[in-house]
């Protein structure tokens, strides 16, 4: 269904909505191997078996560590200018939780142009963003989903917001294993973009998502 589609040629800037953004190329590399190593520092925490002693050391160099970082911040809502693998350039949030760079929580998930249309990415949870035993938790699996389907519109021009997401988990995703994440447009109406995408495991779909999502209204829409 493709009704009025009306792509923008552009994304637009964040700058032009008063938003920061921050090139992901001028992102410190000590930065970036800091994400890294809380990423595994939160995964060790949550399953360690550590004594006391061992804890209470960890628990200071961790504070000291807090005590380093309380300077100057990003504001809320700065922006991120990355350069996908496949040469797209795309703004999303410094700390989006699927896939901000600066996000320690993120896991990260990074979409490129799939071959036969639409973004794939893939991903590894570790055992942080577990559910049921062994299994990655459904709301990430949603989230995972709602940010690829996101970047799926994005990618043809038609940055939104979801209004609708609905996720049908087939299998279950297992943890410590990569995911693959793929997402497509399938179709315009308006400034309503419908998208579908799924999550697999060794080529067998584990969820799979399709979700409503209104494109931004931009100047020269005419409210449309
Ligand atoms: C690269 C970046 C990837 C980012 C991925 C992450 C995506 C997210 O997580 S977004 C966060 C979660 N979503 C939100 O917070 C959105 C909250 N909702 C809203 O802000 C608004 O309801 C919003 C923006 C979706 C729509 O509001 P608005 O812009 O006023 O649209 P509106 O004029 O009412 O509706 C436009 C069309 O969409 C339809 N529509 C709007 N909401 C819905 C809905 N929930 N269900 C079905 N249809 C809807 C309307 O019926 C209308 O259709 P038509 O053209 O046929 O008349």
């Amino acid at each position: 269904m493709t009704v009025d589609a009306k792509p923008v040629a552009e994304l637009p800037d964040p700058r032009d909505f008063g938003l920061a953004v921050v090139p992901e190329k001028e992102i410190p590399a000590e930065l970036a191997s800091l994400v890294e190593e809380v990423r595994s520092l939160v995964d060790a925490v949550a399953h360690t078996k550590a004594g006391a002693h061992e804890l209470a050391a960890a628990r200071d160099a961790v504070a000291a560590a807090n005590a380093c970082l309380q300077g100057d911040r990003h504001d809320v809502g700065t922006m991120v200018q990355q350069t996908w693998p496949d040469g797209r350039v795309e703004y999303g949030t410094l700390t989006n939780v699927v896939s901000g760079p600066t996000n320690a929580a993120a896991p990260p998930l990074r979409m490129e142009a799939a071959p036969e249309g639409g973004l794939r990415g893939e991903v590894v949870l570790n055992g942080t963003y577990q559910g049921p035993p062994g299994l990655v938790h459904g709301g990430w699996l949603a989230a995972l989903l709602d940010q690829a389907l996101g970047a799926a519109a994005g990618a043809e021009g038609m940055p939104g917001l979801t209004a609708d997401l609905n996720v049908n988990y087939r299998n279950p995703s297992p943890l410590d294993t990569p995911l693959e994440v793929t997402a497509r447009v399938t179709g315009t109406e308006r400034r309503k973009v419908f998208v579908a995408g799924e999550v697999r495991h060794g080529g067998r779909v584990t969820a799979e998502g399709t979700a409503l999502m209104v494109r931004m209204n931009l100047p020269g829409d005419g409210g449309a």
